[in-house]
């Protein structure tokens, strides 16, 4: 898919760009702090519905936009898709400007959508310098990862995270209020249903498609090492047992059930084991206050020839567990939807060594659309750099040449 037409208003410091764009690569050159990442952000928002560099929504408005009172932002798209040709239309309304408070409007074919039924409309990746911290860092980034992920593929698991977060939240709420207060435990266990059942679904799901990922990681990363390093996913549901056992196990059965090597469980089975994970744990949730068991807790590991990155990588090594991870996620989405997603690069390819540059250029030039940023255009390959259309970026303005 691609986006053939597109509309900026007041969104960061676009106050007004309206373009056209092809299939192909394309690419945004221009100093520091000119918009090139912006314009990136822009999409990646218009696609998901989530900033990845905003904390708040009211942060994308044109600062002029909401000082003259005008408090708005809009994002619009043609987009070509297999199925034909739709429009997006994306309103961000600051409704409280102290409070920067927002209310995000969203129309798919002039048809107004919630957001849990709008994504997966327009399918994105974005690859970022920063990726490298969804090797290194916390199981948190690699949970919302995921998340963001299997949303663009899945809309029932979508669905589920939402309601899952909700119930966990109030499950959460009424566990400290019986720690804090005392009361009837029981009151606890009305939440477990709805727990299990939305929960179990994020289980089964995340598992599949970390076998999925798996596969097609290992492929990518054996190409990006040249054959010398073996990449593998293992998904690695958490149960933590509390201050006396205060180191983490999986969810009471081997890590390898979860991956390639073993068979993977049903809906019925991964809700059996919650159910019964959920009563072993009991009476510590009751001391701690706290859900212990379940998705919101599970991580994912990567381990390259047995070892895993996140505690032992090299930084070269996890950036290119990385770019593996990214790379199979746009062949999954490929997929999955049968045609490619949009690729956005935000200056990755300086952060990349000249081999991968070119590995990088192969396997991303085909019929794709790609947006790609970067300060010195000099650094594309001669091949890459005459294909490409280059626009440079001027304090939210854009030039062609
Ligand atoms: N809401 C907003 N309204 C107006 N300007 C904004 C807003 N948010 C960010 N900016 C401005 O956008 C600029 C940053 O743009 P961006 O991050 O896209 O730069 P860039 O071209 O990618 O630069 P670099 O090469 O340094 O990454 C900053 O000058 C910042 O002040």
């Amino acid at each position: 898919m691609y986006l053939t037409e597109y509309r900026l208003t007041n969104f960061r410091n676009y106050a007004r760009l309206e373009t056209r764009f092809d299939r192909g690569l394309i690419v945004l050159y221009g100093q520091n702090a000119q918009g090139k990442t912006n314009f990136l952000e822009s999409i990646a928002f218009l696609s998901t519905a989530r900033s990845v560099h905003a904390r708040r929504d009211a942060q994308l408005v044109h600062f002029d936009a909401a000082e003259e009172g005008l408090p708005f932002a809009s994002l619009e798209a043609v987009v070509q898709r297999r199925d034909g040709t739709h429009r997006a239309r994306m309103i961000v309304n600051v409704s409280d400007v102290e409070q920067q408070r927002t209310q995000k409007t969203i129309f798919w074919d002039e048809k107004r959508l919630t957001i849990l039924d709008y994504i997966g409309e327009i399918a994105t990746v974005l690859f970022l310098p920063q990726d490298i911290s969804l090797i290194a860092s916390s199981p948190a980034v690699r949970r919302r990862y995921l998340n963001m992920t299997i949303c663009q593929i899945d809309r029932e698991y979508c669905r589920d995270l939402a309601k899952y977060t909700e119930v966990l939240q109030q499950r959460n709420a009424t566990l400290r209020m019986v720690q804090e207060r005392g009361g009837d435990p029981e009151v606890v266990a009305l939440w477990d249903d709805q727990l299990v059942r939305h929960g179990a679904y994020l289980i089964v799901r995340r598992q599949q498609i970390i076998a999925q990922l798996d596969e097609i990681a290992a492929r990518m990363h054996a190409d990006l090492t040249g054959g010398r390093e073996r990449l593998h996913m293992q998904y690695v549901p958490r149960l933590e047992l509390g201050p006396r056992n205060a180191h983490q196990l999986s969810l009471g059965f081997a890590p390898e059930m979860w991956g390639v090597q073993g068979s993977l469980l049903s809906l019925d089975e991964v809700e059996t084991l919650f159910r019964e994970e959920l009563a072993a744990v009991r009476a510590q949730e009751l001391e701690r206050g706290m859900t212990l068991v379940g998705p919101h807790r599970d991580d994912v590991r990567f381990l390259v020839n047995g070892v895993d990155m996140t505690d032992f990588g090299s930084r070269g090594q996890q950036r290119t567990a990385a770019l593996a991870l990214k790379l199979a996620e746009v062949a999954l989405l490929r997929n999955k939807k049968g045609e490619s997603p949009i690729l956005l690069l935000d200056d990755v390819m300086s952060e990349l060594d000249h081999e991968r540059r070119r590995l990088l250029s192969h396997l991303l030039l085909d019929d794709t659309q790609i947006f790609m940023t970067t300060t010195d255009p000099n650094q594309l390959a001669p091949d890459v750099r005459a294909n490409a259309r280059l626009i440079r970026v001027e304090q939210g303005r854009f030039i062609e040449g």
